[in-house]
């Protein structure tokens, strides 16, 4: 649809632009990322027939771009620019009446029923509609924008070139506008070519990103490959790091502050628990970075609060979500900051350890309940029954984990309390087997990320090791003084 080929230019003999080769697909969203300055606006003005090329040439539909003429360039390509030059003192409807120009035969122009439909759809597509009547200066820089838009699609074009669309857009309309340039890309074989200073935005939404640098292609590639890492710091010079989105397979860049590492004189140990009948609770000063299993908070995240609540054995289980959520306010907890968890042992029965080593701590609280235990490796000969009994282990460490050394923890910690039921010959009831564990038990990894980095956390491992030590000893002693209550 289209190409570009050795595309050189600038302004007054300055080349702002290098060599710049690239095609675009028909029905395609197409990204132009690239710092401040690094030729974005420059090329989507040549591509837009605005500014003449130095070198190179640019084809659309196969046919040089300088071969069409002004009305031909208007019934394929729209274009929204940043700084539109409109007359503010027209209303919404004549600005968006406006895109129909190349659309108006003959010499006295007339306007069509045709028009009047396509500007009445737009309208009510981009969300223009309501305030049709009222002038542009009397509008906010969003709605304006969103006006612009409007009158680029009801000039139905083929090609639509969009600088920084979102810019002065709210969150919503982002997503709105973003969400409906997609379907017109796939519905109306639109091709949308659109810079963007969002990174996370254009990873979500693109087919295929343009990374400009110092007016050169660095990468022109699906986003996956273009948003790397080390690539997007080394262009931006500024420190960031990748993540997973979590429910699309996009990349999404997040920003470092500095001084997010500044170390803090705190450690989470023991002083910090306080245990009631109805609930153990560990506040931090700190948000921690959480990976856990609980009722409440479970994933990944920063929590602050801690909660293992003690429910009676025949706690009804259904929508056990949200009655943990009111019962976590009613108490002063804050959900969205708080990890819950909830179990049928006597509280009383905790057992906890805080060790150290070298230059990080640990500290590990469990509470275990065996009513409920388990073969893993049988587990087919079981119903789906939630019976009380659970192993709630809480691991908080003093120091820096890797996303690997989370994982590793878990493991760790779920081999320690198994070796701990194998060795206290814990049965599961059906199979009369070792258990392995139980049907609900809940863990939670809770770090400070500050001080020492911890790598990794497998078995032999400094952090490894205290994990395994810690958990096996307290889940022993946790289960032999639950035993032992049960047994009076
Ligand atoms: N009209 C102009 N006359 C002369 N130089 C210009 C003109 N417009 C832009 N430039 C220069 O061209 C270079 C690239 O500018 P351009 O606007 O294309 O960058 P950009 O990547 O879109 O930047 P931004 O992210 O800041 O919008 C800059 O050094 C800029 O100063």
């Amino acid at each position: 649809m289209i190409s570009v080929h050795q595309l050189s230019g600038g302004y007054s003999g300055e080349m702002i632009l290098k060599d710049i080769s690239f095609e675009v697909r028909k029905g395609e969203l197409f990204g132009i990322l690239g710092p401040n300055g690094s030729g974005k606006t420059t090329l989507l003005k040549m591509l837009s027939g605005i500014l003449p090329l130095h070198t190179g040439r640019i084809l659309i539909d196969g046919k040089n771009l300088k071969e069409y003429s002004a009305k031909q360039l208007a019934r394929k390509v729209a274009v929204v620019s940043q700084h539109t030059s409109q007359f503010f003192s027209y209303t919404v409807k004549e600005t968006v009446s406006l895109g129909r120009y190349a659309h108006q035969k003959g010499l006295l122009q007339s306007w069509s029923q045709e028009d009047e439909k396509v500007v009445k759809t737009v309208m009510r597509q981009i969300g223009v509609e309501a305030f049709q009547n009222k002038k542009l200066q009397e509008l906010s820089g969003g709605e304006r924008q969103r006006v612009f838009l409007a009158q680029a699609l009801a000039q139905e074009p083929e090609i639509l070139f969009l600088d920084e669309p979102t810019n002065h857009l709210d969150l919503s309309y982002q997503k709105e506008l973003l969400d409906s340039l997609k379907r017109w890309t796939f519905e109306n074989d639109l091709t949308v070519v659109s810079i963007f200073h969002d990174l996370n935005l254009a990873g979500l939404y693109c087919d295929r990103l343009l990374l400009l640098e110092n007016g050169k292609i660095k990468i022109n590639d699906v986003p996956n490959e273009v948003l790397k890492e080390e690539r997007i710091k080394e262009v931006y010079h500024t420190n960031i790091q990748k993540h997973p989105h979590p429910t699309v397979p996009a990349p999404q860049m997040v920003l470092l502050p500095d001084g997010a590492k500044q170390s803090f004189p705190f450690e989470i140990n023991e002083t910090m628990l306080e245990i009631h009948d109805e609930f153990i609770t560990l506040k931090s000063p700190i948000p921690l970075r959480t990976m856990s299993s609980g009722v409440i908070g479970s994933g990944t995240g920063w929590h602050r609060t801690f909660v293992n609540r003690h429910v009676s054995k025949d706690y009804n289980c259904r929508n056990h979500r949200e009655e943990m959520a009111t019962y976590l306010k009613g108490n002063g907890f804050d959900p969205t900051e708080t990890i819950g968890m909830m179990t049928a042992v006597n509280l009383e029965d905790v057992v906890y350890s805080y060790v150290d080593s070298d230059d990080f701590s640990i500290l590990v609280v469990i509470t275990a309940g065996v009513g409920n235990a388990i073969d893993c490796s049988k587990a087919e000969l079981h119903s789906y029954e939630v019976v009380p009994g659970t192993i709630n282990t809480w691991i908080f460490v003093n120091g820096e984990l890797t996303e690997e050394a989370f994982i590793q923890s878990i493991m760790i910690a779920t081999e320690a309390k198994t070796k701990a039921m194998n060795d206290l010959k814990i049965r599961d009831k059906i199979t009369e087997t070792i258990a392995t564990g139980t049907s609900t038990d809940s863990i939670l990894i809770a770090a400070s990320q500050k001080g020492k980095q911890l790598e990794y956390a497998g078995s032999i491992t400094p952090l490894g090791k205290l994990i395994s030590k810690a958990v096996y000893d307290c889940t022993t002693k946790a289960i032999q003084k639950s035993q032992m209550r049960k047994r009076g």
